[in-house]
This record gives C-alpha cells, sequence and structure tokens, in this order.
C-alpha cells in the first residue's frame, strides 16, 4: 500500500489550543482530545488564569469535560510583570509555560503587557528563565494589520538579547520576517497554525468576507505562506504545529463585529496530512512538525496515541455542537480512521 493512502501519527501535540470554559470547553474538547496525545492551553479566559488555584482549577474542569479521552493539558498562565520569583516557583509544576499577551491585542488579552520596558519585565523574566518556564508570545504591536507581526520581530529580537536563556516561543507567526528571525536568535522558536499555511488575506476578504476565517493575526500575504510553508513542510526544528484552534459560537462569528478565531482542531490533522502529501513533503516532516519538535523543545513525554489517517474523502460537518469549522461543509481527502492507544 504507498504510505501516502495510511499515515500514522505518533502522539500528535497541539502547542497552542484555546479550550475555553463552561458550556463551550464541554462542547469542543473532546474534538481535540479524541485525536491529540497533548495540548498547550492558552489561558485567555475571563478573568485570565493569573494564580496556581486558576490554573489547577481549570485542568481539573478541562479533565472532567475531556471524559474518558486519554490526554494531557500543558497548563499555562497568562503573563503579569508582577509575577515574582516565589510565585513562579510555587505555580512551575502546575504549567508548561506562560503566556504573554500585548494588552488589547486580540480576544480577552485586556488585562495584558502595555509597552515592553525590559527592566520592568526583568524580574519576572529573568526568574522563569533561571526556572525553565517558557515565555508564549501573541507578537502583534498595535499598528496597521498587515504590519502588526513584522513590526513585533524588534521587540521578540529585544527578548532574546535581555534574556539569552529564556525559551521565547512566536505564537501563530504569520510572516517571512517571523520566519527570519527563528534562525537569528538560538532561544527564539515558533508555532505555526494549519489555517496560515493554506490560507492567504485573499481568502478572508479578497471576495465575499468569510467571518469563519478571520482570526488574529490575519492571514498575510502569498510569499508570507510560503515562507511558512517552507519551514513547517521541512520540519524546521524551531517550529511546532500549533492550532490556534480558537471557538466562538456561531453568532459571534456571523455578526456585526465578527470575534477572532477560526476553529480547526477537529479537521486539524486530516489537514495536515493533505497539505503534505500534495506538497510531496516526506512524512517524517510531518510527525516532528506535529510532535516531535514540541517534545524536544519542550521536554515533554507525551501519552501515547497513534493516529491513523485514510485517503479517504470526508465531508467537513457544517458545525459541530455550535461551532462552525474551517472549511465547513467541504469535502477533504483524509479522514481519521483509528485511535489507538498504549
Ligand atoms: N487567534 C485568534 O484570533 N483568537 C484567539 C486569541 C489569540 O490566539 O490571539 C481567541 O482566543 O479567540
Ligand atoms: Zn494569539
Ligand atoms: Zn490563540
Amino acid at each position: 500500500m504507498p504510505a501516502t493512502t495510511q499515515i500514522t501519527l505518533n502522539a500528535p501535540l497541539d502547542m497552542h489550543l484555546h479550550l475555553r470554559d463552561g458550556e463551550m470547553l464541554h462542547n469542543i474538547a473532546k474534538a481535540s482530545a479524541k485525536t491529540f496525545s497533548g495540548a498547550v492551553i492558552m489561558p485567555n479566559l475571563v478573568p485570565p488564569v493569573s494564580s496556581k488555584e486558576e490554573v489547577v482549577a481549570y485542568k481539573a474542569r478541562i479533565m472532567e469535560a475531556v471524559g474518558d479521552e486519554k490526554f494531557i493539558p500543558y497548563m499555562t498562565l497568562f503573563f503579569k510583570p508582577g509575577y515574582n520569583r516565589s510565585f513562579l516557583e510555587s505555580v512551575k509544576d502546575e504549567i508548561s509555560a506562560i503566556k504573554l499577551y500585548p494588552a488589547g491585542i486580540t480576544t480577552n488579552s485586556e488585562g495584558g503587557v502595555s509597552g515592553f520596558d525590559i527592566e520592568e519585565l526583568r524580574p519576572a523574566l529573568e526568574a522563569m528563565s533561571d526556572l525553565g518556564i517558557p515565555l508564549c508570545i501573541h507578537g502583534e504591536t498595535n499598528g496597521f494589520v498587515m504590519d502588526r507581526e513584522a513590526e513585533f520581530v524588534s521587540i521578540y529580537e529585544k527578548l532574546a538579547t535581555a534574556f539569552p536563556n529564556l525559551k521565547i516561543i512566536m505564537e501563530h507567526i504569520t510572516t517571512k520576517e517571523s520566519v527570519a528571525a527563528l534562525d537569528r536568535f538560538e532561544n527564539l522558536y515558533a508555532t505555526i497554525t494549519v489555517h496560515h499555511l493554506m490560507i492567504t488575506l485573499d481568502d478572508v476578504a479578497g471576495g465575499m468576507l468569510q467571518p469563519h476565517l478571520f482570526c488574529k493575526p490575519i492571514a498575510k500575504r502569498p510569499e508570507d505562506r510560503e515562507a511558512l510553508l517552507k519551514v513547517a513542510l521541512t520540519a524546521h526544528p524551531k517550529v511546532m504545529f500549533g492550532s490556534d484552534s480558537a471557538p466562538h459560537p456561531r453568532h459571534a462569528k456571523e455578526s456585526c463585529g465578527c470575534a477572532a478565531g477560526v476553529f480547526t482542531a477537529p479537521i486539524a490533522l486530516q489537514l495536515l496530512a493533505e497539505l503534505f502529501v500534495s506538497n510531496n513533503a516526506p512524512l517524517e516532516n510531518l510527525q516532528a512538525f506535529v510532535s516531535d519538535n514540541a517534545r524536544h523543545i519542550y521536554g515533554l513525554t507525551p501519552l501515547k496515541k497513534e493516529v491513523i489517517l485514510e485517503r479517504t474523502p470526508f465531508n467537513i460537518p457544517s458545525e459541530y455542537n455550535g461551532v462552525v469549522p474551517m472549511h465547513a461543509s467541504e469535502t477533504i481527502n483524509y479522514t481519521i480512521k483509528e485511535v489507538r492507544y498504549g
């Protein structure tokens, strides 16, 4: 049987995931837990997850929503410049990273950082560096929407230089400038979504406006997508898959004032399989992109889970429990055949 008829992925990891809370958490958690071995869970709840009690309680709610599925939520805290060393020491074993949001730049980020004064950030970031806690960043300025990420590269550089032992993960990168920064600084890493590997701004707004493809950072130009594809398909060791699957209820997307976020959790692996096969990329690179690179970067030993995909047409549902996925009602070429544990 040709290799592309069946693809086996070993312990896929989603290194950037929004599971939300309450009813939404219950509606969507299994979509990730069925096929991913684990995921890095974003803390941008209302209010954000920023204490040990909150992170422990949120993890318990996730485990409850996941039910019988075998899945590890790798928890994060919402970065506050006031985090001190003793707090970080006390919470270190509960989290896999801390996520920094520039204030007001994306969904539920109002309590984030305004201004990137190194001296103000130094106590928290030095302690994180010493304790080996990675810093994940939503890297956008409040400049012109197409330039926000490229403008933020100078802040990544400032942070990477000031804290050379701190692992800094540029989340959901969308530009060739961020890709180039990866190779300039040893301590910069990146996650890439599946949608930013597939679409450009044209797909979002070039024809009729597509609210279900609207997210932050906005999809960019063809040359940006090419740069992202190159590092993903070659499994550059500093890039990891992070879906940034960010569900919003249908009414919040199909409305005047569309919420930012693309929901891809239930179809991410199928889309990635198709993308790698159609670009003739070696399947070991897909394995590295969806799991092995992340294991090395974060130092994780994931739960054993084998996901077997098959080249069979799959009709993407029009919605999952009230949430519209990317490419709803379209047909793709790969489907999940089986998930094996142990
Ligand atoms: N990506 C998005 O467009 N939205 C995310 C927030 C984020 O990851 O920036 C969300 O929480 O909805
Ligand atoms: Zn973000
Ligand atoms: Zn996100």
